[in-house]
């Protein structure tokens, strides 16, 4: 059987063009683009390529993108006034910090300083307390992302088991979530996960979220699974030069890709479903905040 590669950014590229068309009835209806504030502490190589990307497709869906960048070395008190300010500031739509952030800085005070309604990450207490009890709520962005793209692979997902392979409240806890809802068996594995790869290759839907570069091989995979590789990994890759990386997931592609009926590739599959879901979450913010009946998307 063939193996389909599940194209990411071809989905996602139609998904910003959707978003782009609501955007706009927004703008209409409010006077002005639904703006997204991104705030960026220190550097970091993996949050400069979300960033980029991100100010690209924000300005392509024709939205207001909004940069703060602060220095490595920021205190709490600092960040945590500006998303006060943020929070108060009619204009601004959604609001996201990016993680990591820091070690001075405590994550979850400045996710949880983030009014609920303007936190388009989806990681407020709040938001993720609405998605355990099924209640409607800003869903996190790369879970809702590989969502979409099982959704259009598989139609119904009803019964499947479903294996995610991570339990970060960013990526696995909220994955997790959205398959229980759409009624697949789920199962949540992690680093004391016992025979993981028996447990792997029982799953009709595997969803890598580790962090381990290339971990999940051919092994781990049922014959015909849908296999979806959240992993961005970047390693060193001698052959372009020295000194050169390349980007590579959580899965080892090519011995999944030999037994899995689909399967998303890295680059090009989750990362630019993850922003273009960051656009259209900004949009429905706006919609919520101001009353402006939008499509759902
Ligand atoms: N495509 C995208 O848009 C995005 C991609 N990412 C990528 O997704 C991956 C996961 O990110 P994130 O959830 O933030 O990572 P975290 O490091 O927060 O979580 C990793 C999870 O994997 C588990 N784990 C680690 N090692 C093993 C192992 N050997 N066997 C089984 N489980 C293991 C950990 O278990 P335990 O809890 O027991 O420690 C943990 O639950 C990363 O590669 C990241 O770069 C992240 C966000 C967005
Ligand atoms: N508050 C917060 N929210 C996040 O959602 C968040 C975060 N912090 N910190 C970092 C991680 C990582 N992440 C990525 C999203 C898209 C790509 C992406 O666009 N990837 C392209 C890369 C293309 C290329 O580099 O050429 C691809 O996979 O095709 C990568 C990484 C979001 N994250």
């Amino acid at each position: 059987m063939e193996t389909k590669i599940i194209d990411g950014k071809a989905f996602s590229e139609k998904l910003v063009e959707t978003v782009a068309v609501e955007a706009s009835k927004i703008k209409n209806a409010i006077g002005r683009p639904p703006a997204l504030a991104v705030v960026l502490v220190g550097e970091n190589s993996a949050s400069k390529v979300y960033v980029r990307n991100k100010i690209e497709r924000t300005e392509a869906a024709g939205m207001r993108s909004i940069e703060h960048r602060l220095d490595a070395d920021t205190d709490q008190a600092t960040l945590l006034a500006l998303i006060e300010e943020m929070n108060n500031d009619d204009a601004v739509d959604g609001i996201l910090v990016q993680l990591p952030l820091p070690d001075q800085i405590d994550e979850d005070a400045v996710i949880n300083a983030v009014a609920p309604e303007k936190d388009v990450d989806g990681f407020h207490v709040v938001n993720a307390g609405l998605l355990a009890t099924g209640q409607d709520s800003l869903v996190p962005c790369t879970p809702y992302g590989c969502l979409l793209l099982l959704r259009d692979q598989l139609g119904s997902l009803s019964g499947l088991n479903a294996v995610v392979v991570g339990r970060s409240n960013i990526v696995g806890k909220p994955m997790a979530q959205l398959l229980l809802k759409e009624s697949c068996t789920v199962t949540i594995a992690h680093s004391r996960t016992k025979d993981l790869k028996e447990v792997c290759a029982r799953a009709d839907i595997l969803v890598a979220a580790v962090g381990r570069a290339e971990m999940i091989d051919g092994d781990y995979v049922k014959p015909g699974a849908t296999v979806i590789d959240v992993g961005i990994n970047r390693v060193a890759a001698p052959e372009r030069g020295e000194g050169k990386f390349r980007l590579t997931g959580d899965v080892d592609y090519d011995s999944a890709a030999a037994k899995a009926g689909a399967i998303t590739p890295v680059p090009g599959g989750v990362g630019p479903m993850t922003i273009a879901c960051l656009l259209r979450n900004t949009a429905v913010a706006a919609a919520r905040r101001f009353n402006v009946d939008i499509a759902d998307i």
